[in-house]
């Protein structure tokens, strides 16, 4: 059974997977990651004040049961009530890591280069960007929270209805990411929230799939 800090898990948790409150570091991550990490960036906006550490009530783990869900026979996140324009929905927690085995000189030479075998994180598909710079990244494959959960909207709506952002946690004084609802936009089209029952999309940018694509 994966153990939380509350003790207490979200329906559909995955006994596979440990479920996080709070963020958890990589031991490869060095002085300057950390230091990194630890600086907030300009332009930023903080996780509310009020954010819960431990389940989050906005919304549910579920299973995906249509077939004509691209992702038909996994699980998505769906909203549990209506979410207003640009409202934060919950913090996208995993693993905090630096590029693959880097020693602690964020910019060392010495760093391997990426394949499977020395990147634990180079097959994951719950690897979220931090800082691209410094190849900071989050991933939740082991360990996270629901917002793992969080599928593509290709091929399931005509757009997104949430986007990952960078975020300031003012309790941790300490960089994140984290999943918000899409803004109403210059033009408002299109960009009414996110209701009751809709499965929580974002766009995973063509990168993701391009990487995935197979010659075959
Ligand atoms: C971060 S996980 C999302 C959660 C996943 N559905 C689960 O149950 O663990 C990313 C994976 O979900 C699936 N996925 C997400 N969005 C998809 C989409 N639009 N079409 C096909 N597969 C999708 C793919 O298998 C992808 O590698």
């Amino acid at each position: 059974m994966p153990k939380s800090d509350s003790g207490r898990l979200p329906k559909n948790w995955p006994p596979n997977v440990s479920y996080l409150t709070a963020p958890s570091y990589s031991q490869a991550l060095s002085a300057a990651h950390l230091s990194s990490l630890r600086t907030r960036p300009k332009d930023t906006q903080d996780i509310p004040p009020n954010t819960p550490s431990g389940p989050c009530p906005l919304v549910k783990i579920t299973p995906i049961t249509s077939p004509s869900h691209p992702a038909h026979g996994q699980y998505g996140l769906f909203a549990c009530k209506d979410l207003k324009p640009g409202s934060f929905i919950l913090p996208y927690l995993g693993e905090i890591h630096g590029p693959p085995s880097c020693s602690s000189d964020a910019a060392s030479p010495s760093c391997v280069t990426s394949s499977d075998a020395a990147d634990p994180h180079a097959a994951s598909d719950y690897d979220l960007s931090l800082d691209r710079e410094l190849q900071l990244a989050i991933d939740a494959q082991r360990k996270g929270n629901e917002a793992r959960f969080i599928n593509d909207y290709r091929g399931v709506a005509d757009r997104p209805n949430a986007e990952f952002k960078e975020v300031w946690d003012p309790r941790r004084r300490e960089r994140g990411m984290a999943v918000w609802v899409l803004g109403e936009g210059r033009s408002g089209k299109g960009r009414g929230g996110v209701k009751k029952g809709d499965e929580i999309l974002v766009s995973y940018g063509r990168g993701f799939w391009g990487a995935r694509k197979t010659d075959g």
